[in-house]
């Protein structure tokens, strides 16, 4: 689908149509980062900010949310049908589908029998045509996410892509109307155009502290520093406003305004969201995804009662002042289940209701904790065997980081010898992607070695040597006269 575009310049004109205010402050290109908001006039140092004029008053009607699109339903009842069909599942399956509407209308503009058009219409005009996620990196780029936490996660969320665009398809094909204009009339809405608007939407929306999850026009130009100048709030009326952070030492005219997207994303989540990583302002922390024992026959209902997709978090700490030392921390809540057994006092019954419905329960030592499958660490503190489990835990862990550490490394070299046209990767895909495998290598060494440290120290564990010895005994003994030296299998 043609997207059609407005320059920038025409920004102004748009925004005094719709009471947008600007205060000393413009919408200008900026070096390598698109879009940016820039100071007008040398703007004043300023500790107490609630009385500072606001750099920019956005008014409500046109923050965009899923309350915003339901009020837009109820103008436009073709809408409201194709929401009734397939929205209210989120406020970002509602508010994509209303952005899909308005870029169709823009791009037919004045040829349909459907939608009606609204400021946002016109104000889509102005965004960048593409932003670098890696949704929206060829295969070739997204090869060099190989062994990085993103590359899991870049595949669910395409294949996500997938079945959701395949289900808007399906619903509003079944609608005479949306069917002509979304995919009849020359065919024009395509994957790539859904995985735009989620992309666009992922970059540019933000979380007001009234209204919530919500894209807001001219906001949303915005670009983001480790220092920010600025910060947005919401007004008793509800509008947005945009005002300089209490301490800034005065902005120069021409020098660029920024705001924080956030100081606790990690390097992939601001890739995966912004499509950039700026090192200076990300949190150490890294989350990959972790499978059940193969053979382990309760790895189904320990999934089904865990409930989540099982994960590993590792991030290190803030420095402690002074010493130089930040402690890797990690921490994995279906490890813990995934580490237990029916011998250590693990069960699953399935109990039918009086409704006639079966459910799944999880017992621990012969008590219902269905409602705690996923606090396995703290249930099995008072096992006499804690110390035996925690070591399977650590050891599941460690060598869950060493894998993704071993791929990390190994894939290096894979894209650039395999890539039939290394050329046609844009630089900026291949820096983001080289700097988050080296935070992420660095992250999982330290993390492998906290690790070690543990295991070491818990295989001095009274409880756990004589756990090691009983099964090594016993092991020899159905082994004949074998010795195992090799006390490490605990799965
Ligand atoms: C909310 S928009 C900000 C306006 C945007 N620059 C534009 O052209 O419309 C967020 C996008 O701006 C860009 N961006 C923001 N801060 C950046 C930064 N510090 N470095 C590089 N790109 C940045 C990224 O492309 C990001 O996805």
């Amino acid at each position: 689908m043609h997207r059609p575009t407005l320059p920038i310049e025409g920004l102004p004109a748009w925004a005094h149509l719709n009471d947008v205010s600007f205060h000393g402050v413009k919408v200008v290109n900026t070096e390598g980062k698109g879009y940016g908001v820039v100071s007008d006039t040398d703007l004043e140092a300023t500790d107490d900010t609630s009385d500072a004029p606001a750099l920019l008053t956005v008014p409500h009607d046109l923050v965009l949310n899923a309350a915003a699109v339901e009020e837009y339903a109820k103008e436009d009842k073709n809408f409201r049908q194709l929401l009734d069909a397939i929205g209210r599942r989120s406020t970002r399956a509602d508010v994509l589908l209303f952005l899909l509407v308005q870029t169709v209308l823009a791009s037919r503009s004045g040829h349909s029998a459907v939608g009606v058009s609204n400021p946002w219409t016109e104000y889509l005009k102005f965004l960048p045509e593409t932003v670098l996620v890696p949704t929206l990196w060829t295969e070739d780029e997204r090869l060099l996410l190989r062994g990085t936490s993103l590359e899991a996660a870049v595949d669910a969320k395409i294949s996500a892509l997938d079945a959701e665009f395949g289900l808007v398809q399906e619903k509003s094909s079944d609608i005479i109307s949306w069917n002509d204009l979304l995919w009849a009339e020359g065919a024009s809405v395509s994957f790539t155009d859904w995985i735009r608007l989620d992309a666009l939407y992922r970059s540019r929306c933000l979380e007001l502290p009234r209204s919530g999850e919500s894209m807001v026009p001219c906001v949303d130009m915005l670009n983001h520093s480790a220092a920010p100048s600025a910060y947005y709030d919401e007004t008793p009326k509800d509008e947005v406003i945009l005002l300089p952070r209490p301490g800034t030492t005065g902005i120069p005219k021409g020098a660029e305004i920024t705001i924080s997207y956030g100081a606790d994303k990690s390097a992939a989540e601001m890739l995966f969201s912004y499509g950039f990583i700026d090192p200076g302002s990300t949190a150490d922390s890294l989350v990959l995804p972790l499978a059940p024992f193969p053979d382990d026959p309760l790895a189904k209902a320990k999934l089904v009662a865990f409930g989540e997709a099982p994960q590993i978090h590792v991030a290190r700490e803030e420095e402690e002042a002074g010493n130089g030392l930040a402690a890797v921390r990690w921490a994995s809540a279906f490890a813990h289940l995934m580490c237990v057994n029916e011998e250590d006092g693990l069960e699953f019954r399935v109990l039918q209701q009086t409704d006639g419905a079966r459910q799944l329960r999880v017992f621990w030592q012969e008590e219902d904790v269905t409602d705690q499958a996923g606090e396995f660490e703290a249930l099995v503190q008072t096992h006499p065997l804690a110390a035996v489990v925690r070591l399977r835990v650590v050891t599941v862990v460690q060598e869950a980081l060493r894998a993704q550490l071993e791929r990390l490394g190994s894939a290096v070299a894979v894209p650039a010898a395999a890539a039939a046209s290394p050329q046609q990767r844009r630089e900026d895909c291949v820096r983001a992607a080289m700097l988050l495998r080296e935070i992420e290598t660095k992250l999982l060494e330290a993390a492998v070695e906290t690790l070690e440290e543990e295991r070491s120290s818990l295989l001095t564990d009274r409880n756990v040597v004589a756990y090691l010895g009983l099964t090594e005994a016993a092991e020899s003994g159905l082994a004949g006269d074998e010795v195992s030296n090799e006390p490490d299998d605990f799965s």
